[in-house]
């Protein structure tokens, strides 16, 4: 089996950020105990996402949240996907996801390319560019088993991303998350499966838990997406792990078996991911 173990941390938050810090804790914990290579956790894991309570969770890289996760990279020896927090930097905020090697180490810190400012009448009014600002690079990271490229949330549904992060040559493509229940249900399934399609790889997502009396109701279902456009394993609404293995021989098979790669036609379309970083 020419692969590794992923697993997806699907949290519910308060409003209480060292509570949520300790939370996770235990959830990387329990996870740990399926044996996992590389473990994710969802966006704005350690603070609310009412839009207006961001600035008061901000902190700087390194910071409080950033060591904690480092910890617990190094205590349980494994890669983390340290969903989003917060991040304060020379008086601007991003939203930040970090990832840890399993020394401790910091790898990667993706700022949030796309931010959510979307308006759809009497259902979703958020616009995240009036706290945040814009990340300005792509983020990948190499581990023993493949490469993987990171976005956070909004990110997903820019295809262009994941075809930039496929011809640098990642094998998997991690979203930490959290839909709402108005895009939810109609779009993060098949945003996922799409992604997956397109480019011939694994796709994961971890989102929030669903929280009813939260100011802002995440939709959950975190999943792990194979490049067939299968989803493998996913979660409900509720507080869980999921874990599935990513096999890099079948997606082999699959490139090999439908080898759009090689039948792209650039003269007509041109390339995407030629950019320099
Ligand atoms: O794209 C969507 O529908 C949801 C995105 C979102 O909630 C976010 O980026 O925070």
């Amino acid at each position: 089996f020419a692969g590794f173990r992923l697993a997806i941390i699907q949290q519910l938050v308060s409003c209480v950020k060292s509570d949520n810090v300790r939370r996770a804790w235990q959830l990387v914990k329990q996870a740990v105990e399926q044996r996992p290579d590389i473990v994710v956790l969802p966006e704005c894991f350690n603070f609310p996402c009412g839009t207006r309570l961001y600035p008061k969770n901000a902190e700087p890289v390194p910071g409080e949240t950033s060591q904690q996760l480092s910890k617990m990279a190094k205590e349980c020896g494994i890669y983390l996907i340290g969903g989003s927090i917060l991040e304060s930097d020379r008086g601007k905020l991003y939203n930040t996801c970090l990832v840890f090697s399993p020394d401790g180490k910091l790898l990667v810190k993706h700022r949030k390319i796309h931010l959510f400012d979307v308006h759809i009448p009497g259902k979703v009014n958020v616009q995240e560019s009036k706290i945040a600002c814009p990340g300005n690079s792509l983020s990948m990271f190499e581990t023993p088993f493949c490469k993987i490229g990171l976005g956070l949330c909004y990110d997903l549904r820019f295809a262009e991303l994941a075809q930039a992060y496929t011809k640098k040559g990642c094998h998997l493509l991690v979203y930490p998350s959290t839909f709402g229940m108005t895009t939810g249900p109609a779009h993060w399934d098949i945003l996922q499966r799409g992604r997956a399609l397109d480019n011939q790889v694994y796709v994961a997502t971890s989102s929030l838990a669903t929280d009813n009396d939260a100011d802002y109701i995440s939709w959950g279902h975190s999943a792990i997406v194979n490049p067939w456009g299968d989803v493998v394993a996913q979660a409900g609404s509720e507080e869980t792990i999921v874990y599935a293995d990513i096999d890099l021989q079948y997606l082999a098979d699959i490139r090999q078996q439908i080898p759009l790669h090689s039948q792209k036609r650039h003269d007509l379309y041109g390339e995407v991911g030629e950019q320099k970083h």
